[in-house]
């Protein structure tokens, strides 16, 4: 049976850097187009953790060399990731329905969403961006003034504030191109954060949206079927990294608070998915979530593995 799916891509779909991407995008599309091959209608939407930082730093580097260029706001960065990577996913993805014999154009919706400029996430950074730092270079970053936050086991990194999605500005569009059959990519980084002013100005704001919620609030918003959330695990676990590690294939709501509660899952990286995956699976009878490693998304989709959270 077709379904709508909201695709959410990790940051193994993409890579850390130019050629990484380069090459990450051509494997990411297979995924991707294999759901489309089956008859699914598909959105995609992005992360953009390393890219956002990468481009922030280049942008301040140039600030401070040369003082004709004032320092680029958080939402601007997240404007260019969107570009950039859309670049690349939008020709890997056109290049392999060719190759396939789909005749599907591919468009990159530049999407700004709404925050609540009240959010209190905008005074406790959570979200960490760019590469990964030993604790020490990690220590320096702060008495420069950033914020900095253990990732997971993984590293240090730089964070930033991630406010709560509300709308989504582009809606009308990416609806209007997804009924005349074209495969969208929206809502990259999580969306432009932006908030509504009272003479309907959209102001960018100085943080980067969780690209889970963003897919969630998206997947909603189109009446999607199914939220698919693509990362580099095939499936949640509690005690994850422990030996009494264990692989979950079902996850109820209920028992993904329960783990919640018990710290099963990492901040910032696992628990945003988790949170996204309920979220979607509550929201209305029927709507079913899904995580799982990018290679997998066929076998997911067709109930053979990763995690699936519904009511
Ligand atoms: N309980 C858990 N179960 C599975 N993976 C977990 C868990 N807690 C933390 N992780 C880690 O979270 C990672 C996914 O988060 P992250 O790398 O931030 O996602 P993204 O794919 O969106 O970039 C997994 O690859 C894994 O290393
Ligand atoms: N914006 C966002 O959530 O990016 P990552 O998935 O790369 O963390």
């Amino acid at each position: 049976m077709s379904k709508r799916i909201v695709i959410a891509l990790g940051g193994n779909a993409l890579g850390n850097n130019l050629p990484e991407q380069m090459a990450a995008v051509k494997h990411t599309a297979k995924a991707i187009v294999d759901l489309i091959e089956q008859g699914h209608q598909v959105v995609v939407v992005h992360g953009n953790g390393p890219q956002v930082g990468m481009i922030n730093i280049a942008m301040t580097t140039l600030s401070r060399e040369d003082s004709t260029h004032p320092m680029a706001p958080m939402s601007v960065c997240t404007a260019m990731s969107q570009g950039y990577i859309g670049y690349d996913l939008q020709n890997s993805l056109g290049e392999e329905l060719i190759r396939r014999g789909i005749n599907k154009p591919v468009a990159t919706i530049l999407t700004q969403v709404e925050v609540d400029g009240a959010d209190p996430a905008f005074n406790n950074p959570s979200k960490p961006i760019g590469t990964f730092m030993t604790q020490a270079e990690a220590e320096e970053m702060r008495r420069r003034g950033n914020a900095v936050m253990e990732d997971a086991g993984r590293g240090w990194r730089r964070c930033v504030a991630s406010p709560k999605p509300k709308a989504i500005v582009e809606l009308d569009t990416i609806n209007a191109l997804m009924d005349a059959g074209q495969l969208v990519i929206a809502c990259g980084g999580g969306g432009i954060p932006v908030i509504r002013q009272a003479d309907g100005h959209l102001k960018g704001a100085g943080a980067v949206i969780d690209k889970d919620f963003a897919a969630e609030l998206l997947a909603e918003s189109l009446d999607a079927d199914a939220l698919i959330i693509l990362t580099a695990v095939e499936k949640v676990a509690i005690y994850f990294g422990k030996p009494e590690q264990q692989w979950l294939s079902d996850l109820t709501p209920e028992d993904a608070r329960k783990y919640e509660a018990q710290g099963q899952f990492a901040p910032g990286s696992m628990l945003p998915k988790v949170q996204a995956a309920v979220k979607f699976a509550e929201s209305k009878a029927g709507r079913t979530s899904l995580i799982t490693l990018l290679e997998k998304a066929k076998d997911g989709i067709a109930g053979k593995t990763g995690t699936s959270i519904y009511q």
